[in-house]
């Protein structure tokens, strides 16, 4: 199966997930008064070759902001929620995401291969975070999911501090797996972080707040080109 998703971060100048999320964990606003399709656009203009949406609330979001953003753009999104129900999978297609969030830590192996199994029926590339290599064990169906590994910990809200030695540490048994996608995602908060992840082998990254933060986009992707071997 192709995944549009996928294809897209692969053939990337900047394979950077650049995502679009209301607030950070601890409850700060990140958008600056700039709205889900604007923030899109702006994206877009930076060379992102894939959105990611969170409507989860804990970070104040919500589906309208999937689809406003699906409205703008033609490129293809991650829905980032907390997904409970083969309806909510359907649900983000039918809201026009490429792909969906699945956080390993939170389901049994069994549920994951459903929801794996799931969402390629359906049209949807899974995403997949894990943070231990135990959970990247449970895998299925490597080639055509996003394996992630997450530098923050969602049991805990994402409230701790990042740890990108994590996404160090276990890219060799990412890799092992055989996927063609593993990527580094949270906490990636400057372009010299992003360049070693990059070096170090990840295929693509996942950022929100380091983007959201940063004064230009495009300094921000022009440091990440200048700083990669
Ligand atoms: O803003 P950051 O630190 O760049 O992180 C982005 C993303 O990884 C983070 O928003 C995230 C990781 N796992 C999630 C699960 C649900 C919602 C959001 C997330």
């Amino acid at each position: 199966m192709t995944s549009r998703f996928i294809e897209a971060l692969l053939a990337a100048e900047t394979p950077v997930i650049m995502e679009i999320k209301a607030r950070d964990a601890a409850g700060t606003d990140l958008t600056d008064g700039r709205s889900p399709a604007d923030l899109a656009s702006a994206y877009e203009t930076a060379g992102a070759p894939c959105l990611s949406v969170v409507t989860g609330r804990w970070f104040g979001g919500d589906r309208d902001m999937l689809r406003a953003v699906a409205a703008r753009t033609d490129l293809p999104i991650l829905q980032k929620d907390f997904i409970t129900s083969d309806a909510d999978l359907e649900r983000a297609r039918d809201l026009g995401a490429s792909a969906v969030l699945l956080t390993a830590a939170l389901l049994s192996a069994g549920t994951l291969a459903s929801r794996i199994d799931r969402c390629l029926a359906v049209g949807l590339t899974p995403f997949v975070e894990v943070v231990s290599e135990g959970e990247i064990q449970t895998v299925t169906h490597v080639a055509d999911c996003v394996i992630a590994v997450n530098n923050k910990d969602i049991r805990d809200r994402e409230t701790g501090a990042a740890d990108i030695g994590r996404s160090l540490s276990l890219l060799p048994a990412v890799r092992a797996t055989g996927t063609r996608c593993p990527v580094s995602a949270s906490g990636i908060t400057t372009p010299e972080i992003a360049a070693t992840l990059l070096d170090a082998g990840y295929a693509g990254l996942l950022i929100g707040t380091g983007l959201l933060r940063a004064p230009s986009l495009t300094t921000w992707r022009d440091a990440l080109a200048e700083g990669r071997r």
